[in-house]
């Protein structure tokens, strides 16, 4: 993101003066306030005299971030000046994507999840308690935000954190970081967006029992008052804020599908785990397919962890194969779902989940196959020799699941083995790119879901693709928020994930380091493709409420940019 825009933007209307124009990250801009400014908004003598440039304000908050001993901290550098200066906060990350969404997302943001009531400065979001259901209301307007100033959503009730698990209030975090993503990448403006933290309670004792903790102190509420409390929130967040968007993040498994299901005809919704990460995988093994040079309905497809993503993944990867002519039974054949009881296999009872059971396969399929009792099933081991898949993907936050020996197994039956270690954070992933390609002499096609310095092999540079629903649902949104679209269709899923893939189509398949996915650098180009294709789905669908006749000009307006607006002090 460059402080540049090819329209002059409105000018703000700014009510507040003295220190409360300071304290309001959506207005101040510190040093920057020209003297004409200071003497408007009554600011004269509460600033240093000397005005800076966005530019050399950017280049003193980035000098201070590099300063920051380890990335926990830069995490926090970053957050104050979220507190501090909106607009320079996203000025710095967007120019800095590469360096700084490892910062604001995905790996250390887990970590700051894990630390957030030892870090907490300043609340961030909409805090909404199972407790006190008849304060949503009053919560959700606490935000200042009237009916027309909402385009987006994210909340979360922080069960399934990345791959770490139930951590409580401290999830508010990923709704931010997930927020802070939809506006670096896609220029969704970042004040018509909320984060919201469901908070019903944790079931981690270590939170219970730390006197510093932040959230409610009990166990998770029961299932009734669980669903009749996200019902008590969508009714009244779409009540307040029609416009919006609803993003679900990370929600344990049950309570993700649930709550898809049950609101995904009714209001504009997606679930970013089950639907996003859907989409980007779709992409990658695309784009993997033809450099694999092998058409998608030849793959043998191998799926390790089978839970809220990796049933995602499967569901839109057996669609695509299904649009490519198979019958939903011979799609559906496609797929080995590995979980922790082992594959997925019919026989086994009420172990498995009603999401899992179309996946499980026939139980007399596996009678002679390697079983292990401490599962007891099928291990991914014995899948892997047994099925030769030609795709293997890792959804189960089980890192170095991904062995060397079923890896070299993988690769002995396979040309270019595509292989996707999708969990996160980065410590959880399944396997590193570096042994990937190690065990299978440069041939697998490799992306992950957390980022990964290139590997260097043979003289060759290995770019590795980010299989990161970050990909996806940045330009999702903001093809949604365009189109102002009434529901989000699989569909609309399906253009992002054609518009992702068709960012390599130039790429050279025969090389040994082709790339899967985008890289991130380009991921604001990404993210505007995939907005153009999903606001053009909206609109063919009929979904869209908006008039668009030129959706290409239509998303490049809608972006947010990061600048200054001249002031209308009012
Ligand atoms: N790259 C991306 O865009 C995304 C990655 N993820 C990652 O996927 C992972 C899983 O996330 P969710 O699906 O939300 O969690 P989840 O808890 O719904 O799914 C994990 C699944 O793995 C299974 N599992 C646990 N231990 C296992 C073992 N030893 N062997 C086989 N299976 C085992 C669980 O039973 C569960 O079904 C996380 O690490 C998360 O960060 C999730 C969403 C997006
Ligand atoms: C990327 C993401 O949504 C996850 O790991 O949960
Ligand atoms: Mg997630």
């Amino acid at each position: 993101m460059t402080g540049t825009s090819d329209t002059t933007p409105r000018p703000l209307k700014i009510t507040a003066r003295g220190r409360a124009v300071l304290a309001d990250p959506r207005i101040n801009r510190g040093t920057a306030f020209t003297g004409a400014e200071r003497r408007a908004l009554d600011l004269v003598g509460l600033i240093p005299p000397h005005v800076l440039t966005q530019d050399e304000q950017a280049e003193r908050a980035y000098a201070q971030f590099r300063q920051q001993p380890d990335d926990l901290a830069k995490s926090v550098n970053l957050t104050n000046l979220h507190d501090r200066n909106e607009a320079l906060f996203y000025r710095l990350v967007g120019d800095h994507l590469e360096e700084m969404l490892p910062i604001v997302y995905t790996p250390t943001v887990g970590t700051a999840i894990e630390r957030y009531s030892y870090e907490y400065r300043r609340p961030r979001g909409i805090y909404l308690s199972v407790d006190a259901p008849d304060d949503i209301e009053r919560s959700l307007r606490a935000s200042g935000l009237g009916a027309d100033d909402v385009d987006l959503i994210v909340a979360t009730d922080g069960e399934g954190i990345l791959g770490i698990g139930d951590w409580g209030v401290g999830g508010i975090d990923i709704a931010v970081g997930k927020l802070a993503v939809y506006t670096a990448a896609a220029g969704i403006d970042p004040r018509r967006t909320l984060p919201v933290m469901l908070d019903v309670g944790t079931n981690r004792q270590e939170l219970l029992d730390n006197p510093l903790y932040l959230g409610n102190r009990h166990p998770r509420a029961d299932r009734d008052t669980y669903d009749a409390f996200i019902d008590a929130y969508v009714t009244t967040a779409t009540r307040l804020f029609p416009k919006a968007l609803l993003h679900w993040e990370d929600f344990g498994t049950a309570n993700a599908r649930r709550i898809l299901d049950r609101y995904r005809d009714r209001v504009c919704t997606f679930n970013d785990d089950i639907q996003g990460t859907g989409a980007v995988n779709l992409a990658a093994v695309l784009s993997g397919a033809r450099a694999a040079g092998l058409p998608l309905p030849r793959h043998r497809i191998v799926v390790f962890g089978a839970g809220t993503a990796g049933i995602g993944v499967a569901e839109q990867l057996r669609d695509a194969l299904v649009a490519e002519g198979l019958s939903e039974a011979e799609a559906t054949a496609r797929f080995w779902c590995v979980d922790r009881y082992g594959l997925l296999t019919a026989d086994q009872g009420d172990k498995l989940r009603d999401f899992q059971v179309p996946y499980a396969r026939p139980a007399d399929e596996v009678d002679d196959w390697r079983r292990d009792e401490s599962l007891p099933g099928v291990p991914l081991d014995e899948v892997v020799r047994r099925v030769r898949p030609t795709i293997l993907i890792g959804t189960s936050g089980q890192g170095g699941a991904f062995s060397e020996t079923i890896v070299r197994e993988m690769a002995r039956h396979s040309e270019r083995p595509i292989i996707l270690p999708m969990s996160n954070p980065t410590a959880l992933a399944e396997a590193g790119p570096a042994d990937l390609l190690d065990w299978t002499d440069g041939k697998a096609l490799v992306a992950t879901g957390s980022p990964f310095a290139p590997v260097e092999r043979d003289g060759t540079t290995y770019e590795i693709g980010q299989a990161n629903n970050a990909l996806v649902f940045p330009g999702l949104g903001l093809g949604a928020v365009v189109a102002r679209a009434s529901r989000v269709t699989d569909r609309m899923l399906r253009a992002a994930a054609d518009a992702v893939a068709r960012r390599t189509d130039d790429a050279d398949a025969a090389r040994p380091n082709t790339p899967v996915l985008p890289p991130i650098r380009d991921l604001r180009r990404t993210s505007e493709a995939v907005a153009v294709a999903v606001a053009g789905a909206a609109a063919e669908e009929g979904v869209a409420r908006a008039g668009l006749d030129d959706v290409e000009a239509a998303v490049r307006a809608a972006r947010w940019e990061p600048v200054y607006p001249p002031v209308d002090a009012v």
